[in-house]
């Protein structure tokens, strides 16, 4: 069975608001978007991964992590777009004729574990799609325009949705286009496949798989890169 990894690096990382991309910040001597691969580079399932990119970060993708680190399994770097589900979608249209299974993951999610990357390629070729979540441990509260609460979801149903997501490739390419079709802008994988009427499976992940979002961000990154055991890693 042939599988692709799509990663997701064509973001600007604004709410960051470092001088380069988050995804080129340093941590621990590499580029954060080093981890991000590596994970899936060091996956035998795995045949290619495809890296997505905005077109000025091409080259210094190729050049300062690529070839920098020796990612093998990366066979192309393709432009992203305007939002992530376009850069997304870029990354599926780039995948080896051969795909079967396509897993989907933001380049900024560095902490990313090989043992949870091969716990749902096993329950994507059983359900055809899967979400890596965990169960959020906040009350959660949904609210009107003015911040009144509405209601208060009863807090055992909900679980915070992450990357990787992992989709059959006939699948997932016939929710991309649909959502195109319909104008539908979602912010993540699973919601274009749950519109189409299909079932997706939640596989629980863990609290470390953080997405590197805002400063305080990079200081938890830097505390959990002291605590992972790297032959899980990278
Ligand atoms: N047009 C886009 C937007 C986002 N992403 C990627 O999607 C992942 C998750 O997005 P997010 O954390 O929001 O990253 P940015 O869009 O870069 O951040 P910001 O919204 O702060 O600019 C990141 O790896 C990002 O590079 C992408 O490939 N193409
Ligand atoms: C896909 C995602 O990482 C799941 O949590 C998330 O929704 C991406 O959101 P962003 O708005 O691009 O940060």
């Amino acid at each position: 069975m042939y599988i692709s990894a799509v990663i997701v690096a064509g973001g600007k990382g604004r709410r960051m608001g470092s001088s380069i991309n988050k995804i080129f910040l340093d941590l621990n001597g590499k580029p954060l978007l080093y981890y991000s691969i590596k994970a899936f580079e060091g996956i035998p399932e795995i045949d290619e991964i495809i890296v997505v990119s905005s077109k000025e970060e091409m080259k210094h993708c190729q050049i300062e992590v690529i070839k920098k680190f020796g990612l093998n399994k990366v066979k192309r770097i393709v432009e992203g777009g305007k939002e992530r589900q376009a850069s997304v979608y870029n990354g599926l249209m780039a995948v080896d004729k051969r795909c079967e299974i396509v897993l989907i993951h933001d380049g900024a999610r560095p902490f990313i574990s090989r043992s949870i990357i091969t716990k749902g390629i096993k329950e994507a070729k059983i359900h055809k799609a899967v979400g890596i979540a965990v169960p959020v441990k906040d009350t959660i509260k949904v609210v009107d325009e003015d911040n009144f609460i509405i209601n208060t979801p009863e807090r055992k149903t909900l679980w915070g949705i992450q990357t990787p997501q992992i989709f059959d490739y006939e699948l997932i390419t016939m929710a991309h286009k649909k959502a195109i079709e319909d104008d539908f802008i979602g912010t993540d994988d699973c919601v274009l496949v749950e519109r189409c009427g299909s079932r997706v499976k939640l596989v629980e992940g863990s609290y470390k798989n953080i997405k590197i979002t805002t400063p305080e961000d990079l200081i938890i990154a830097e505390a959990l890169l002291n605590t992972l055991d790297m032959d899980n890693y990278s």
